[in-house]
């Protein structure tokens, strides 16, 4: 047996590096997680690797802790604080199982040998309650300790499982028979080798659910597991439920909304085996599935899978790394793939709806010389509809006040950024920090009391059209309980779902006859290489939402800039058309997937600190990128607005060599965080920014 463990503590400083030794517990392996003295404190660990001695005087751990991690996620941590230039004991505490909770006991009984007795003398009752073991007491507990005293019945405390699944969402799906393309795809899947990755590239509706459904039974039936990521689970229970349908316990899910029992417990069935097939958005793809033989990835564009803590990990990066350390199979899914994925991996088209009706009509309405937020053909249109959906990416009443004498105009304290106004809250709130104050009666400069409300957003659109008599349904973050808002338009005869980006993910509403999106150039005035992409997909699955039943439907998109490309594309639903000509924008840009970026942030209260850190990274990586083989352009620093009290300021590395980028930046950036004269700055380093 290995008599030192090499550990790492989970804190979070960045200069302090593992792993350090200590004497080995009994039965340690890689992954036993522990609690060890560290400095003056003691501080959960886990263990990374094993040795028969060590060059130190080693100390004992103060305990271990259960359970242990699969070394399988131990490996993935120390990639991805490579790859995502952080640390291991950072990444490490992605992988830990959910805590806050424990497990939850109840009391079981089971008749006793001595019960079987006949000569033993029972009431009706008492012998109906023996008949009705083995359970849990329940309600049951006093009459049951009663015959316990007997030596008629065994009472012992065990694991109750918490259920986060209530699989009644309609009624149990037929299976459908696969259309020819979804069965070529199914085959192709299922052919695959070990390792291989495959990109399903196929039209909002054709039945992408279905191909994922039977490839992942191939896999079940092989004895491997399976893991499904997928965006928001709040908002796409439709997926989980298919896959819940289709294969009952052996589905655990993870996410945030669980409460932490329910978490703890699917996190621990996946850990004994009991669940293989795992459903949850990003953080899921740490769940501690063993055997891996398929990971999905659906709906792979969406922007939820980066991670904007540190490490700043895209789930969809840990997934491919995770399927092939373990030789599974990685299938990501879309009807508007990444120019990323769409260059790297190998394609699986579904070019029709399984219907086999075509796409909805996308007309693109120009809103140049339009006073109101909706043009007058589109109220008409909504006015109309038997369901339609409509997109205003923009929560709130209005994203902007100001005073009409002096031109005051109520911005946030800590943030460079204007208020929005929440009129069912009576607030203004700031959409990047939280601060909220009460709505102004006058204007604190000049005291004027005519205050105009500019812009709208989704709560003044859902009261303008709820006016007009319509049944309106609103999803957005203000909203909450996005499930029941859908499930209830779902049900609904009639109406109308007004919200941000949410009402475009995913959804199988057959009965939706129009799709409207509500400028549709907001996400391309932002200044970001991924502006046309965004904007390409979020217009293409909005109107992938409509059309999908006998009925038909049409897509109207306005917008005030009617000429722009990606909108373009997405009227024609031409997303070969759209990718081509952004990988040849990326090419002649030197953007990814043609090049590597990199983003630093530093953020400090003092004013000017962060420009000044900035300022010595850029120079520090200016100096060392002749040497480091990165073959990379450093651009800035440049200011960034003023962010919840802190001034601060970027610096963006665009590299030919990934990791000798990474490498460099990493070097740089741990040489300033380590220096006084930038405490009190905040540093953190974005490997492929979203
Ligand atoms: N072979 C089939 N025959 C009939 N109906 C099918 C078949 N396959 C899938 N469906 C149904 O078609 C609908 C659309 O499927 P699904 O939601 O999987 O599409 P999708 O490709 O994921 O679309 P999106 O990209 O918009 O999410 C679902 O209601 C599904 O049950
Ligand atoms: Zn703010």
């Amino acid at each position: 047996m290995s008599r030192v463990v090499k550990v790492e503590p989970l804190t979070t400083a960045r200069a302090l590096r593992g792993p350090f030794d200590y004497r080995a517990p009994e039965g340690a392996v890689v992954g036993t997680r522990l609690v060890v003295p560290f400095g003056h404190r003691d501080v959960p660990a886990v263990v990374t690797g094993l040795a028969d001695d060590s060059e130190h005087d080693v100390v004992d751990v103060r305990k271990v802790v259960e359970p242990a991690l699969p070394p399988e996620l131990v490996d993935l941590a120390f990639w991805i604080a490579d790859e995502y230039c952080s640390t291991p004991a950072r990444a490490l505490q992605l992988m830990l199982p959910p805590g806050g909770a424990r497990a939850k006991t109840a009391l079981y009984a089971e008749a006793t040998d001595a019960a079987r007795d006949p000569e033993v003398r029972l009431t009706g009752a008492q012998r109906a309650l023996l008949d009705s073991l083995p359970r849990f007491t329940g309600g049951d507990t006093a009459a049951l300790r009663r015959l316990e005293g007997r030596g008629l019945v065994a009472i012992v405390p065990r694991v109750v499982r918490r259920v986060p699944l209530q699989v009644s969402v309609g009624a149990v799906r037929e299976r459908p028979r696969p259309t020819v393309a979804q069965q070529a795809a199914i085959d192709r899947l299922t052919a695959a080798g070990p390792g291989e990755q495959l990109l399903l590239h196929g039209v909002t509706g054709s039945g992408k659910t279905e191909v994922y459904l039977q490839a992942a039974e191939r896999t079940l039936a092989a004895g491997r597991s399976v893991l499904v990521l997928v965006p928001e689970i709040g908002l796409t229970p439709q997926i989980v439920a298919r896959f819940a349908e289709r294969f009952g316990d052996t589905v655990a899910v993870l996410h945030s909304q669980l409460s932490a029992g329910e978490r703890l417990d699917e996190w621990m069935r996946l850990h004994r085996g009991e669940a293989r097939v795992c459903v949850g958005p990003r953080s899921a793809v740490f769940a501690p599935l063993r055997d891996l033989g398929l990971v999905i990835v659906d709906e792979e564009h969406d922007s939820s899978y980066k991670h904007e803590g540190d490490p700043r990990y895209d789930a969809r990066g840990v997934a491919a790394q995770r399927a092939a350390a373990a030789g599974a199979v990685l299938v990501v899914g879309s009807a508007t793939p990444r120019p990323e994925s769409i260059n790297a991996i190998p394609r699986l088209q579904l070019a029709e709806r399984v219907d086999g009706q075509g796409m909805p009509p996308v007309r693109i309405v120009d809103m140049r010389s339009a006073p109101n937020a909706l043009h007058p053909d589109t109220h008409a249109a909504l006015m109309g509809a038997r369901k339609a959906i409509v997109l205003l990416n923009r929560r709130g009443w209005s994203n902007f006040l100001n005073c009409q004498t002096c031109g005051h105009a109520w911005e946030c304290p800590q943030c460079d950024v204007t208020l929005v106004l929440h009129a069912a809250q009576r607030e203004m709130a700031c959409h990047h920090c939280g601060h909220r104050e009460p709505v102004p009666r006058r204007c604190p400069t000049c005291g004027g009391v005519s205050i105009a409300r500019h812009g709208t957003g989704t709560e003044r659109l859902a009261d303008d059209l709820a006016q007009a008599g319509v049944p309106v349904f609103r999803l957005d973050a203000d909203v909450g309980r996005g499930a029941q808002v859908l499930a209830a338009f779902g049900r609904a005869e009639r109406g109308i779902l007004v919200g941000t980006q949410m009402v475009a993910k995913g959804h199988d509403f057959p009965d939706v006859d129009l799709g409207v999106v509500v400028d549709a150039d907001s996400t391309l005035r932002f200044p970001d290489f991924r502006a046309e992409e965004r904007t390409f997909a979020l217009v293409t699955q909005l109107a992938g939402r409509a059309g999908r039943g006998h009925a038909g439907g049409r897509v109207l998109v306005q917008t005030l800039d009617p000429e722009a490309e990606s909108l373009r594309f997405a009227a024609q639903h031409d997303s070969d058309g759209f990718l081509r000509a952004e990988l040849g924008r990326r090419r002649a840009l030197r953007y990814p997937p043609f090049a590597t970026l990199i983003r630093v942030v530093c953020g400090a209260e003092a004013p000017g600190a962060a420009l000044r850190t900035a300022t010595t990274i850029a120079t520090g990586l200016r100096e060392g990128e002749p040497d480091s083989g990165a073959g990379a352009q450093i651009l800035g620093p440049a200011r960034l607005f003023r962010l919840r009290g802190r001034e601060r300021a970027q610096l963006v590395v665009k590299a030919s060599d990934r990791t000798a980028a990474i490498a460099l930046v990493r070097g740089v950036v741990d040489g300033v965080a380590g220096g006084r004269e930038h405490r009190g700055v905040a540093l953190s380093v974005d490997v492929d920014p979203q």
